[in-house]
């Protein structure tokens, strides 16, 4: 049996479940397999895995790959993107970071109250960048609806990248009414989305406010997604819902969310640190630590 040899460290942003995976002194790579396995046992059980890999390009501080509950990969995770820059920040102090990922740069920045901020880049409204399977010239609102055809339970969503892809059904009552857990399957298989889609209910509570719910992709209900907070804050703005800074509420936690002038996205929330270990990226099989030491590396 493989030995656990790389460092990890169970995180939450929100209540989104991260596995922080410290690969920056191996070239291995954290197999689907291994993820599946860790996502099945209780104690591992996470949404997203951060996995950190040294550097590429020269300017950056790691490379980082983001891989879902099923083993497939996302291009971007807000909440998981804050819990590596407290990892990393624990470790040696740096507060300001770029990282890089399969989808581009990430500037993040942990500030003295301990809240933490990342760039999550410009949204994109091109149906061809979300994707969608075919043309709609406008995205704020999407053909698209579940339940009676007279009477859908929800229907037209607005639609957007945030290197990721993203659906916002609007709702006016409580987003806990809603079968989330039933509708969000069908949603991100559905023939419309060729790379399946994170789904979300939203209601807008006030000008500058929002509560929120996700089936994420690869995953399925979370108790928090920051890319989601990004896109229904952008979509509500876009949808002159709200203004462009909107305060999220989601099951685990509030974020902000700031949509600037320049475009770029920032979301400023919380990381929390539980516990780390040891795992082998090729099966899963892990240690946890017998000190609860604050550090990953
Ligand atoms: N939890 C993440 C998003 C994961 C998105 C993933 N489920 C996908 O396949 O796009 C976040 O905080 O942004």
């Amino acid at each position: 049996m493989a030995v656990p040899s790389v460092p990890f460290a169970r995180m939450n942003g929100c209540g989104n479940e991260i596995l922080v995976v410290d690969m920056r002194e191996t070239t291995a790579r954290v197999r689907p397999d291994a993820a599946i396995a860790l996502a099945g046992r209780a104690e591992t059980h996470f949404d997203q895995i951060m996995a950190i890999h040294q550097a590429k390009t020269p300017g950056t501080d790691a490379y980082v790959r983001i891989i879902n509950a099923d083993g497939s990969e996302a291009e971007a995770c807000g909440n998981g993107t804050r819990c590596v820059v407290q990892a990393l920040s624990a470790e040696t102090g740096q507060t300001r970071f770029t990282f890089e990922t399969p989808a581009g740069l990430l500037l993040a920045e942990e500030h003295e109250d301990g809240l933490i901020s990342v760039d999550m880049g410009k949204p994109r409204f091109g149906w061809q960048d979300i994707p969608l399977a075919e043309e709609f010239r406008d995205t704020r609102a999407i053909e698209l609806q579940i339940g009676p055809i007279d009477a859908p339970v929800l229907h037209s969503p607005s639609v957007v990248s945030m290197g990721n892809p993203h659906a916002i059904f609007w709702v006016k009552g409580d987003v806990d009414a809603l079968a989330l857990d039933r509708f969000g399957p069908i949603l991100e298989n559905h023939p419309i989305f060729p790379a399946r889609a994170n789904i979300s209910i939203a209601q807008i509570t006030s000008p500058t406010s929002l509560t929120m719910r996700t089936w994420e992709r690869g995953v399925g209900l979370t108790r928090a997604c920051g890319s989601a907070a990004c896109a229904a804050a952008v979509s509500a703005a876009r949808t002159r819902r709200t203004d462009r800074e909107v305060a999220v509420t989601q099951p685990g936690g509030k974020l902000s969310i700031l949509w600037r002038e320049d475009e770029h996205v920032i979301m400023t929330g919380p990381a929390e640190w539980e516990w780390s270990g040891m795992l082998d990226p090729e099966t899963g099989n892990f240690v946890r630590d017998a000190a609860e030491g604050r550090e990953i590396g």
